[in-house]
């Protein structure tokens, strides 16, 4: 070491050689004074003390962690690892590790002080430390759910708040679950069938989840796997969104389409599509079908004699009874008003479409009780056979109704079945 005080034995000069080698920037400090008393070249060139005795503490960002420095060095003999800022000159600081080691020279006490620059690696670990922390806070904020899971075990690692909310457990909780506990069996299936093709990129499904009540929810689970630096994943991580409100809106919406709300019995719109697929099958395997319409008799005194509500709850009552007379295969289609209409598939012909009819008839006939009030309704009914009286949707609706209208015209309280050459006057 040069500017080192003459080294009072062959011993110390063996240091100070040894010192001059080392691959550290080394300082021999009076312990007393914190006076840097010799550097070797390394310390020299990387640290910039220089002028007449430089004190250790101006090498110091702040001077009490220089003070602290050297009172636990003097107090314990050695300081294994002390982390500090130092100045390097030109205004520049750098992040260092300091070790030191009181030593007995003839004439004082020195302090031998190594050091490594670990800046970069302080910088590393500060933005490793604020990228978790932003991580963190936006998980926190995060509304959609999150979850990590370890690739090999499928054990959860970390999750967020929002997942918590969602399935109604603490996190501690939520990290001890097993799949199959959140998960329906249906769910599981779907997620084991899709693991082999987990490759890179993003799956989303729509699964269904079981909250800590048993609540079952339906969620949209993007799952996406996260390989390490060999590109090996390591870990799956999902987002989670409780689409349940969404889906049931979109349900009700299906619903309002296709049927009718008043009796839940398929609207004008559904009742066409089956009659179009009930066509569709008769062309390809033969066989014949029944359109029929039942028209309900004088339905405008039940309004007006006992109210709209009651003429409600007759319909509503009506709709049961016309479903209790056919097969589960058949239609009821409430059109609209008081029509009402059926589609009979696998009948052998008019007769059985008949049979039918007659048996609303008798259905109808048992008196409704709306309050206190036993109401009394009848139909009148018409009947097309496909392909007896015609093949397509049009022509059967419309024979279906002339045949209506011959049962109302012929009286009410009984059913036609459409014959060729039929026409009947309609009212105006
Ligand atoms: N309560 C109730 N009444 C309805 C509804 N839709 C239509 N109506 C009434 O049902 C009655 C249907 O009457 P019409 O089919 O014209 O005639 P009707 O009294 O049944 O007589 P005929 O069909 O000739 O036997 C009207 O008074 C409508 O106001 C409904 O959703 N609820």
């Amino acid at each position: 070491m040069s500017h080192m005080l003459p080294p009072a034995s062959p011993l110390e000069s063996t240091l100070a050689e040894m010192a001059q080698l080392a691959p550290l920037p080394i300082l021999m400090v009076d312990a007393e004074s914190g006076v840097v008393l010799a550097q070797n070249q390394l310390a020299r060139d990387s640290l910039g003390l220089s002028g007449d005795a430089p004190a250790l503490r101006s090498l110091f960002d702040n001077p009490s962690v220089a003070r602290q420095f050297l009172l636990i060095a003097r107090n314990n003999g050695f300081i294994r690892q002390f982390e500090a800022r130092l100045k390097i000159g030109a205004g520049q600081r750098i992040w260092a590790l300091l070790a030191a080691r009181l030593t007995e020279m003839a004439d004082r006490t020195a302090l031998i002080v190594s050091l490594i620059d670990i800046h970069e690696r302080r910088l590393a670990e500060e933005s490793l430390r604020e990228s978790d922390a932003l991580h963190q806070r936006v998980l926190g904020a995060a509304n959609e759910g999150y979850a990590l899971f370890d690739a090999e075990t499928g054990a959860p690692l970390e999750v967020n708040p929002a997942l918590c909310d969602m399935l109604g457990y603490s996190s501690d909780e939520l990290l001890t679950l097993r799949l199959s506990q959140v998960l329906t069996e249906d769910s599981i299936a779907v997620l084991q069938e899709a693991r082999a093709q987990f490759g890179r990129g993003h799956h989303r499904f729509e699964l269904i989840l079981r909250r800590r009540n048993e609540e079952l929810l339906t969620a949209e689970v993007s799952v996406s796997v996260v390989p390490d630096q060999d590109g090996h994943v390591t870990s799956v991580f999902a987002l989670v969104a409780d689409i349940t409100a969404r889906k049931r809106n979109e349900e009700r919406v299906l619903y309002l389409a296709f049927y009718d709300t008043l009796t839940a019995l398929p609207n004008r719109y559904l009742f066409g599509e089956h009659v179009e697929q009930a066509l569709r099958q008769r062309a390809r395997n033969g066989g014949k079908l029944a359109l029929m319409f039942v028209d309900l008799d004088d339905f405008k005194l039940v309004n007006d004699n006992y109210g709209h509500d009651a003429g409600d709850e007759l319909l509503r009552v009506v709709a049961r009874r016309l479903n209790g007379c056919v097969r589960q295969s058949d239609t009821v289609a409430r059109m609209g008003g008081d029509e009402f209409t059926l589609l009979l598939v696998g009948i052998a012909g008019a007769e059985d479409a008949a049979f039918v009819a007659q048996k609303i008839l008798d259905a109808l006939a048992e008196p409704v009780m709306v309050g206190n009030a036993p109401l009394q309704v009848t139909a009148s009914i018409g009947i097309a056979i496909c392909p007896d009286h015609g093949e397509d949707a049009t022509s059967l609706r419309r024979h279906a109704d002339l045949a209506m209208y011959q049962a109302k015209l012929s009286g009410k309280h009984s059913y036609s079945v459409f014959e060729s050459g039929l026409v009947v006057r309609v009212p105006a």
